[in-house]
């Protein structure tokens, strides 16, 4: 059976000075190996439960456990549990500085490894000479490669995506996808949940479909 990573437990979020429920002591288990697709109306609340599953945002009432524990260690549980949004956050330098960025935080305890992201790169089509490249001179696709590159490189558990190639061109498009499949094949302990308008690329990525309305989520049927 496999393991459960993060259980998310009778989760609310309700709008800022208001009793209105953006998340609805909403009950979600992720398990090792999931592939979830996670789909809804626009405004349904995907980013909002995503972000709270990643600990960004307060929510009003209920829990996180990952791996059977209550989540308490933020920078560990942060490194683990990782959002990813539709425009990457760069800071200004080269691609190098900011694969680096993430290992400068003292939570952090392992270290930049460059040989294994120029095999990814290489892995990818990409010389290794991009790691030398302005972030600020690379296309939309390459940004949101390279900020996937520095959050696999933690070796996380559960990656949450955000409609993470909503406006990359089919190659990036392509690209993405095959990084993801290859890091979840890379070990069994780990998952992803996908957001995503285009329910062709949810068919192709993941193995079951989540449904968030009303602040709550259904799971429809099974697509694997
Ligand atoms: N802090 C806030 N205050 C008020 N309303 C909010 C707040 N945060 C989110 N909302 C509202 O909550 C709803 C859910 O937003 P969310 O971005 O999670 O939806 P979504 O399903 O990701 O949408 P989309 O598919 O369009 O990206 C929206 O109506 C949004 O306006």
């Amino acid at each position: 059976m496999p393991d459960r990573l993060i259980e998310i437990c009778e989760l609310t979020r309700l709008i800022p000075g208001t009793d209105q429920a953006l998340l609805d002591q909403l009950n979600l288990t992720v398990q090792s190996g999931d592939r979830i697709g996670l789909a809804g109306a626009s405004g349904s609340g995907k980013t909002t439960l995503m972000r709270a599953i990643a600990a960004l945002d307060p929510v009003s009432s209920g829990k996180l456990v990952f791996q059977g524990d209550p989540v308490c260690d933020m920078p560990q549980y942060r490194r683990r549990v990782i959002y990813l949004h539709q425009r990457p956050a760069m800071m200004a330098g080269t691609v190098r500085q900011n694969l680096q960025l993430p290992f400068t935080l003292t939570a952090c305890k392992t270290t930049f490894d460059e040989s294994r992201l120029t095999d990814w790169f290489e892995g990818l089509g990409k010389p290794a000479s991009i790691l030398d490249q302005d972030v600020a001179t690379l296309s939309g696709g390459e940004q949101q490669i390279v900020a996937l590159l520095r959050a696999i490189q933690l070796d996380p558990a559960v990656l949450l995506l955000d409609e993470p190639t909503a406006s990359l061109d089919a190659e990036a498009v392509q690209q993405f996808e095959q990084l993801v499949g290859h890091w979840m094949a890379g070990a069994t302990e780990r998952a992803f949940v996908w957001t995503s308008h285009d329910s062709a690329q949810l068919e192709r990525v993941t193995g079951r479909r989540v449904i968030i309305a009303n602040g709550k989520v259904s799971q429809p049927s099974v697509t694997t």
